[in-house]
């Protein structure tokens, strides 16, 4: 098999998969793959594409500046250059964004000390493989304007592998392979939804008293 096909069928398993767990309300959510190094080409999903429906054209391949490459009917996605951004500085292979209701409700519950930080839980030694016990996540502003909005990520993308909540708007995580960075997007969203509903129910208790 074409390392191109084998590099589309593993985006397809993580598209699929995440449609299983219904991280794509509306047409929310874009996934990447790179595809290849010098030229920058990568896979990417088309906007406003329903991301939960299986067809032959899941993909476009664009290069550095998000232009596809091939003919192509279909326009990539609106945050193609936040993808570019990130293959260009680092070595990761694979990006995931997706918007959850819990991923929402952290970013606006933390945006103003603009990081969440997630601690006290085995998932971060099963994604870090450490036993510090502690993950920071930051949260950056919303932005409409694309060259703004790239800008506001480019602190964030230092390593080969992380992760940026977006303000009311959802999470980009990024690794060095495509299951790599699925298992950093699920680890992620478990913690944050572990947070979330600690939060509702130390509440309670608290109206309670
Ligand atoms: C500034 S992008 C607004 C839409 C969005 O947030 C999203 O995740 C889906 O966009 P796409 O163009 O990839 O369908
Ligand atoms: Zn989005």
């Amino acid at each position: 098999m074409s390392l191109f096909l084998e590099q589309w069928k593993k985006l397809a398993y993580i598209k699929c998969d995440l449609a299983k767990r219904d991280w794509f309300y509306g047409t929310s959510g874009n996934l990447s793959m790179k595809i290849s190094d010098d030229p920058l080409l990568f896979l990417v999903t088309a906007d406003e594409k329903d991301k939960r429906d299986r067809c032959d054209e899941e993909f476009i391949v664009v290069n550095e500046k998000g232009v596809p490459v091939f003919d192509t009917e279909l326009s990539p996605s609106l945050e193609t250059l936040i993808h570019a951004n990130i293959y260009e500085r680092t070595a990761a292979k694979c990006v995931l964004h997706v918007h959850t209701v819990d991923n929402n409700i952290i970013s606006e519950l933390y945006g103003d000390e603009g990081k969440v930080v997630l601690q006290n839980n085995e998932m971060i030694h099963i994604l870090t493989g450490s036993f510090d016990n502690l993950l920071t996540i930051p949260i950056i502003e919303n932005a409409t304007d694309m060259a703004q909005f790239v800008k506001a990520y480019t602190p964030h993308i230092c390593h080969d592998f992380g992760a940026v909540l977006v303000r009311n708007h959802g999470i980009t995580v990024w690794g060095r392979t495509p299951l790599e960075t699925k298992k950093w997007l699920e680890g992620i969203e478990f913690l944050i939804s572990y947070h979330v509903k600690m939060l509702m129910i130390q509440g309670q208790k608290i109206k309670a008293l």
